[in-house]
């Protein structure tokens, strides 16, 4: 008998093709409430749920849950409590890799978005303001020269590293704040002379363009609250495509409403689909829904990569990519 698999929201092709090319697929017709998530998985009907972001996939659940593993469809998997998950012998896959340059290229379209201010520019045309060239139109500033300050220093803040740099920005890092272990000379690799590792304190205070690409974790749960954004620039930029909650947004839109800095970039936002309130009405920002990842290709990669993920837990081999180990069980 085949494999018996639960997906929470239907994911593009490959995915469901390997999955049932594996056995018995059920996909839920809309995304489950956390009750039904949980009776789901308690039920011993499926071996392996392939699960989204927002699937709250908590130590409570997992304690319930009769499955070999949950496949997140998402490099991140802050939604699951992966502690819980060893401890239940349940294994945890991500899809690493395939997305890093996708989600790079929105941290640089936010950079420079926020930076040529492209949503104001855009409604000015829709709404027929555009009255032919004019010397001090929607004047931005530059990004070449600016100082690109990275929170973390993964395959995604080295691709956007990567770009920043034809775009002929000065780049610093902080791996991983707050104070976590420096990145050797060696590991820089293409980088070694290209971008400046400095702590975290240096890198808020000198950044022009903040941009943050660390996982969501306790140490990382706002990271950027009200006294950091006071020590920012006046004129800085934040720009998240990591996850909402490492920003404090409450502190966020205030610090903007009060010009304590100069704009945000957000592609994440702390309690999505919500925005905190007043973040929509305030000019200097670009906001998107959490498209990091969303173009036709990548997307298919990582439904291929989750699609792999489960079928290797459920038939017992190891998943091309874990985020944890059994031992011992
Ligand atoms: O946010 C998206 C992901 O973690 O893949």
């Amino acid at each position: 008998m085949g494999s018996s698999f639960l997906v929470t929201t239907a994911i593009p092709d490959p995915g469901l093709q390997l999955l049932s090319d594996a056995g018995t697929v059920t996909v839920l017709p809309s995304p489950p409430d956390y009750e039904t998530l949980a009776a789901l998985c308690a039920s011993g009907e499926y071996d392996v749920v392939l699960t989204q972001l927002r699937d709250v996939v908590d130590a409570p659940l997992l304690g319930s849950a009769r499955v070999k593993g949950v496949s997140n469809f998402a490099v991140g998997y802050n939604n699951i409590d992966v502690d819980a998950a060893t401890r239940h012998g349940i294994l945890v896959g991500n899809t690493p890799g395939v997305l890093t340059d996708a989600t790079a290229d929105i941290a640089m379209l936010l950079i420079l978005g926020t930076a040529r201010r492209v949503v104001e520019a855009d409604r000015l045309v829709r709404d027929g303001e555009f009255h032919g060239w004019e010397p001090e139109l929607l004047l931005g500033r530059d990004v070449s020269g600016a100082v690109l300050g990275l929170a973390g220093f993964g395959r995604i803040a080295r691709a956007t590293a990567r770009r920043a740099l034809g775009f002929g920005m000065e780049i610093l890092f902080a791996p991983r704040p707050p104070g976590h272990r420096l990145v050797s000379d060696e590991e820089l690799g293409e980088f070694a002379g290209k971008v400046r590792q400095v702590f975290w304190d240096e890198l808020v205070e000198r950044s022009d363009f903040l941009s943050l690409h660390v996982p969501l974790n306790e140490q990382t749960r706002h990271l950027v609250d009200r006294a950091v954004l006071e020590r920012m620039k006046p004129d800085a930029i934040l720009i998240n495509t990591a996850r909402g909650p490492v920003v404090d947004e409450a502190a966020l839109v205030e610090a903007l409403r009060d010009r304590v800095i100069a704009g945000a970039g957000l592609d994440v936002f702390e309690d999505e689909p919500r925005l905190a309130p007043g973040l929509a009405e305030l000019p200097n920002t670009v906001l998107l829904p959490h498209v990091g990842s969303a173009t036709v290709p990548v997307r298919s990669e990582m439904a291929r990569l989750s699609a792999l993920n489960a079928v290797a837990i459920a038939e017992g081999r190891t998943p091309p990519h874990a985020v944890n180990t059994l031992t011992g069980t």
